[in-house]
């Protein structure tokens, strides 16, 4: 075994062009030569940033670098005046025109482009702007009608500000099961809001317990007895002109957090608030002045699902908060790694942390994942601006969501670890990130659940598996097999076919009711999720590459790819796609990978072009100190 390892290391570690590699396109001809050193940085900025985006970044990067607002230190601040800079923050960003409320129908590529960049500097301003276009704005856009379009001139300028109010104290996931009640008055044309137990207080609302103007409520819609589901409704919190609370209406905070401490979480309680019939927010069902309820849909669940289908946009947008503070702080991370020097061959010659294979591991695969997760993003972005949005949207918004947040979360503790005790330090920013990063794995739907919204898409698919296909990766040549993208894509298309099959067989296999029967195999349908994300991440990398062949895409394409079979290479061998030969060149391989990228690492995160304002003060993350 040891021996068969050591002709694996002498194989890859030449670089030679083997003839059995299927090399149509050429592209995988340049995994076997070293990058060059030379390439054009712009041209990577611009495939990162897209096209579509590019001068909407650019734009707010230079309000980022510019703005005096963006130049008050926030690190250590108390809550509340954390909660009155982040407020200060969003004003001026409504003011300055960069971004409008209707982006996320209209302009998405401006919305989501922005919102990347200020994750840049602090995922605290991006969840406020979150909250008030993508959530508040979101549910009037998408949900609204022309009776509603009046919000619209104060919310863009943050005269009057919105939030959100789903998630009760008894229910979060299950949006389903929420208690409060919209009772319709006949009399008065009024619905009545109302929290009829302590468990159906709204909690967690963001932006209500100081700054908040109105809320949209989704809350059981009553006529005379009769539960029609869950509706929005747009509810006034505060008296626009005065700033007091309405009657009726109790908030309270939800006090310290994990992270996100700059932005004002509250629990609202309704008591018996009467609301114009109006406020329905009515795309989809209506009320008519004597209690007539009319729906679009034929059952409430269907009513509901159309109700929950705007926050894919939402969903989107919130990845980029993991874009951004990934790319920052891998940056961080990369830039103090090539100036912090420990070790070295002699004591008189310490060298930089950077030329550790382990340094060069945990940074350069987060760094490459970081950047493909980004084109899928833009991808889906494209998507999401067609008239007519495919069928997968909602299932790849959720999977991506899931998936960037999960490894976002780890991303980030690597890089903090990589910059040892100094990554602790909060004025080193690192430490922010990870803190405010983490609820993405929850917030605007949790992962695990979302997981699972993306496996009942790909159940209900009725794909047959493309057994035919199937490979088994053999051979003393690991490199020409695995340099090879059509190899790579058909491994990961077999695994999901798999997976898929497994799952349904776990299911159909159950004797218990349909919900058990699921239920029992939710961590089969998550590994199905990790599956197909994977598997349609790596081929949109690919396809992206096939048009537009920047420097250094191959290298980072080959690099993730093989860490995610490296991720699950137990699976991959024991289910007979790569041979244990193969698999144990993998870490060489992906070793080899680092070391090309480390190369160029400082080219690739100047392309991410982040203004020096989201960084530390200093770069070896030292210098500040004396
Ligand atoms: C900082 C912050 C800001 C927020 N902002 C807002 C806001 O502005 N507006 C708003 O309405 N809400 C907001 N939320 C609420 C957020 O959306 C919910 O926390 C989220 O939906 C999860 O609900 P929950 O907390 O009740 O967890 P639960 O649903 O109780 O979940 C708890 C655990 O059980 C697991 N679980 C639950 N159901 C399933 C299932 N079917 N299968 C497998 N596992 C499951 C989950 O994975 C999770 O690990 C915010 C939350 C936080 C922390």
């Amino acid at each position: 075994m040891y021996k068969n390892r050591i002709e694996i290391i002498k194989k890859h570690l030449e670089v030679n062009i083997p003839t059995n590699v299927n090399n149509k396109n050429g592209i995988e001809n340049e995994l076997f030569n070293p990058i060059d050193t030379n390439f054009n940085v712009g041209e990577l900025k611009l495939l990162i940033d897209s096209v579509e985006a590019s001068k909407y970044k650019d734009a707010t990067r230079e309000f980022i670098k510019n703005h005096p607002k963006f130049k008050e230190n926030f690190i250590g601040l108390n809550m509340e005046s954390y909660r009155q800079l982040v407020l200060e923050q969003c004003v001026a960003i409504a003011n300055s025109g960069l971004i409008h409320l209707t982006d996320i129908k209209n302009n998405l590529h401006r919305y989501a482009g922005a919102v990347e960049m200020f994750s840049y500097y602090n995922n605290n301003v991006c969840t406020k702007l979150g909250v008030h276009y993508t959530l508040f704005g979101g549910t009037i856009m998408f949900l609204g009608t022309s009776r509603h379009e009046k919000y619209i001139e104060d919310a863009n300028t943050l005269k009057t500000m919105g939030c959100f109010a789903m998630t009760e104290i008894g229910h979060g996931s299950n949006v389903r099961g929420i208690e409060t009640t919209a009772h319709y008055d006949k009399q008065t044309k009024e619905f009545i809001i109302h929290s009829p137990t302590p468990t159906s207080e709204k909690f967690w609302i963001g932006g209500s317990y100081l700054h908040a103007t109105y809320t949209t409520v989704f809350a059981n819609l009553i006529i005379d007895g009769t539960n029609h589901g869950v509706h929005a409704f747009v509810v006034p919190l505060r008296c626009a002109k005065s700033g007091s609370i309405m009657n009726g209406i109790h908030i309270k905070d939800c006090g310290h957090k994990l992270g996100l401490n700059g932005i004002d979480n509250g629990q609202i309680r309704f008591t018996q608030v009467r609301i114009p019939r109006e406020n329905l927010l009515n795309k989809y069902s209506d009320v008519s002045e004597d209690g007539i309820y009319k729906s679009q849909f034929n059952t409430p669940i269907k009513n509901f699902a159309a109700t929950m289908a705007p926050f894919i946009v939402g969903r989107m947008a919130i990845t980029k908060g993991c874009s951004g503070a990934a790319k920052t702080s891998l940056s961080i991370a990369i830039e103090f790694s090539h100036l912090r020097k420990q070790f070295g061959p002699t004591p008189n010659n310490e060298l930089p942390l950077i030329t550790l294979s382990s340094q060069q591991r945990r940074l350069m695969a987060p760094l490459a994942r970081t950047i493909l997760f980004d084109l899928y993003i833009q991808r889906l972005t494209n998507e999401l601006c067609q008239p007519k949005l495919p069928a997968s949207i909602h299932a790849h918004c959720s999977g991506i969501k899931a998936v960037y947040s999960w490894f976002c979360v780890g991303a980030l503790q690597t890089c903090r670890e990589a910059c040892g005790g100094q990554g602790y330090r909060s004025a080193n920013r690192i430490a922010e990130f990870k803190n405010d990063c983490d609820i993405v794995c929850t917030y605007e739907g949790d992962n695990t659940v979302l997981m699972q919204q993306l496996a009942k898409y790909l159940l209900g698919l009725k794909k047959k598996p493309t057994t035919a296909n199937r490979i088994y990766l053999d051979g003393d040549d690991a490199k020409s097999l695995l340099f090879n993208f059509a190899n790579i894509h058909q491994l990961f298309e077999t695994r999901e076919d798999i997976r898929l099959a497994e799952l349904k067989q776990i299911i159909s296999n159950s004797k218990e009711s349909a919900y058990s029967a699921f239920n029992n195999a939710i961590p089969w349908a998550v590994k199905l999720g990790f599956a197909h994300m994977t598997k349609i991440v790596f081929q949109n990398s690919v396809d992206t590459l096939k048009t537009k062949n920047v420097k250094p895409l191959a290298h980072l394409v080959m690099l993730d790819a093989l860490v995610s079979i490296e991720e699950d290479l137990g699976w991959f061998v024991s289910n007979h796609l790569i041979s244990p030969n193969v698999a144990q060149a993998i870490p060489f391989l992906i070793q080899d990978l680092c070391s090309e990228v480390t190369k160029v690492s400082k080219q690739i995160i100047a392309s991410f072009d982040i203004p020096e304002n989201c960084k530390p003060e200093s770069k070896d993350l030292i210098s500040d100190l004396f």
